[in-house]
């Protein structure tokens, strides 16, 4: 699993893989970070023989990086021109002792270093030969990048992007794309945008993935992203600091998201109950329903409200369909009957389109006071359990609530900008307070652990996900992910649902373009992405086929 840190664990790491025991030379953690990206970049690129290359360094270390890097592409076979934008006595001691060496290997043909342009005729110059370059390497700011980007660093930043817009260059980042914070991926964007950022074609980050670089605005700013050690002490990037937050990758899912043995039943994999729906959004509790049912669901009922019935019954014949009452929603005369079925169910999803009525809000509260099993709770319910904290922090570990943005903000009570300003904050401090998993959808998908705090950040989905019913899709599959064998941790269940999820989507974009695709069609390309997720597990000998096949 892929560690993401923040920008001052970053700098504890280093202060103790260079003051602690490890005693490592700061000059050689510059070396290692430079040379990785050489070496990485220049593998991206195939290779840097004969490649013309503009590389401008910054004041700070981000900048000393730069200058191992001239000096490892240079002897790879390139041709580069080093913009030196601070002065030799800004620079740390290892910086300005790369510099040095650096300076060593100047010349007019291979190695020319300039400083800041200045004049009119500088800063065409530095045009001209961005357009006539192949590649731009961005060592100006890293982790240390602060506020809004200050000149000459805006001017540039707006110069690389134009350059790369016209196709002219390829973009590498060293550690992180000029003008994105590396603890929130908030960007400089000043008054006009060309005041930054940098957009990257490849980062390159050091010891461990950024916050900035998983989230957005940041992580669109910085391409294909690849993280090296740099001869960090494999201890030291292992060591879990407070609060630590993870991306979500396929090996991860694969793990958890175990092989069926070969004599299961429908029984061993979950009934699951959704209970919801109205009148007005019969649609809702019926792609709920479906996500479950994609997901392998054993066994998948539908409780609805009793008028809400007759839309629902027959539309999908793998679906158990009954009404409860004979309202259009659902409200506390409802509730005995849906508690004593519980007994039976793996899990109990509750909310898409569930309607708001203050009644359906004296249903919820009965039901959840009294039902044992795992709870996902959505849409509608989150509206209704808004100020319901002790409620669910009664049951909270047992609970996985699932709010977008909006519904976040209503419940959590912090404005859209608070929420926006620290995502990974904002839904750690919520879960512990409600002592409950949380599944925070946006871009990206956020999933925090009752039980421990850990944040996992998904790394799958897409802008053509964003329309109504996805949502509803989702519950359907958390509820059955719940179920799967094998899958007894809630958040586990959560991360799997979340991932699998923006997976379908990502499938969908490939197999119909951008945007719309449906949700349902989401759902019903699970099936393929669960079996490339097997492809990625050594399958156990019960599994392998007695004759033929693969
Ligand atoms: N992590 C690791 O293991 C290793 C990390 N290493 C590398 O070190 C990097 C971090 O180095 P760092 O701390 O020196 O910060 P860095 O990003 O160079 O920027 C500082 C400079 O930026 C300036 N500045 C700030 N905001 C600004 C603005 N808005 N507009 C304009 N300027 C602005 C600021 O100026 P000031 O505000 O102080 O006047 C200061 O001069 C890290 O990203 C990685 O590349 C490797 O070498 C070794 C191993
Ligand atoms: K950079």
């Amino acid at each position: 699993m892929q560690k993401i840190t923040t920008a001052a664990q970053m700098r504890n790491m280093d202060r103790i893989a260079m003051h602690g025991v490890y005693a490592m030379a700061p000059v050689v953690l510059m070396e290692n970070a430079g040379h990785a990206v050489a070496e990485r970049a220049g593998a991206w690129l195939d290779g840097w023989d004969g490649k013309d290359v503009v590389l401008f360094c910054g004041k700070g270390n981000n900048g000393g990086d730069g200058f191992v890097i001239a000096r490892h592409i240079l002897a790879a076979g390139a041709r580069v021109y080093v913009y030196v934008l601070g002065k030799e006595e800004d620079y740390s001691d290892e910086a300005r002792q790369h510099l040095h060496t650096l300076q060593q290997l100047a010349d007019e043909e291979t190695c020319l270093l300039l400083s800041a342009p200045q004049s009119d005729a500088d800063w065409q110059l530095l045009q001209k030969r961005l357009l006539a370059s192949s590649v731009v390497i961005d060592a100006m700011l890293g982790t240390g990048f602060h506020g809004s980007l200050r000149q000459p660093l805006a001017s540039i930043v707006a110069e690389v992007n134009a350059a790369a817009a016209a196709g002219a260059v390829t973009v590498i980042a060293v550690d992180m794309p000029t003008g994105v914070n590396s603890d929130t991926g908030a960007v400089s964007n000043g008054d006009d945008d060309e005041d930054g950022p940098l957009f990257a074609d490849m980062t390159v980050t050091f010891g461990a993935l950024k916050r900035g670089l998983v989230l957005y605005p940041g992580r669109a700013c910085a391409g294909h992203v690849e993280v090296d050690p740099i001869g960090m002490p494999g201890p030291l990037l292992m060591q879990l600091e407070e609060n630590p937050a993870y991306l979500l990758q396929e090996s991860d899912i694969a793990e958890i998201v175990v092989p069926r043995s070969p004599d299961s039943h429908k029984g061993t994999h979950g009934t699951i109950a959704i209970v919801t729906g109205s009148s007005q959004m019969a649609g809702a509790a019926l792609m709920a329903a479906h996500g479950a049912v994609r997901s392998g669901a054993g066994k998948v009922f539908l409780r609805v409200p009793g008028a809400t019935a007759p839309y629902c019954i027959g539309v999908q014949p793998e679906i158990m369909v009954r009404g409860v009452g004979t309202g259009d929603h659902f409200t506390a005369a409802d509730a005995d009957e849906i508690i004593a079925e519980s007994k039976n169910w793996s899990v109990l999803a509750m909310g898409p389109g569930l309607g708001r009525d203050a009644e359906t809000k004296e249903f919820l509260l009965k039901v959840l006071a009294a039902v044992t099993c795992p709870v996902v709770l959505d849409a509608d319910a989150l509206n209704l359990l808004a100020g319901e904290k002790a409620l669910i922090a009664s049951r909270g570990s047992r609970i996985i609530m699932t709010p977008h943005l909006a519904e976040f903000s209503r419940i959590s009570g912090l404005s859209m900008a608070e929420i926006k300003a620290d995502p990974i904050a904002a839904a750690r401090q919520f879960a512990s307070e409600w002592k409950v998993n949380l599944v925070l959808k946006g871009a990206p998908t956020l999933i925090v652990s009752a039980k421990t705090g850990n944040v996992y950040v998904n790394s799958t989905g897409n802008a053509g996900m964003a329309c109504g019913g996805m949502g509803d899709v989702l519950t359907g599959m958390i509820a059955a992910m719940i179920a799967h064998q094998g899958m007894s941790d809630l958040c586990s269940a959560a991360c799997a649902g979340v991932y699998l999820h923006g997976a379908a989507g990502d499938a969908c974009r490939k197999d119909h373009g951008p945007y719309g695709f449906t949700p349902m069609e989401t759902a019903d390309v699970l099936p393929q992405v669960l079996a490339s997720l097997e492809e990625d597990l050594a399958l156990p000998i019960l599994q392998q086929p007695l004759i033929g096949g693969k």
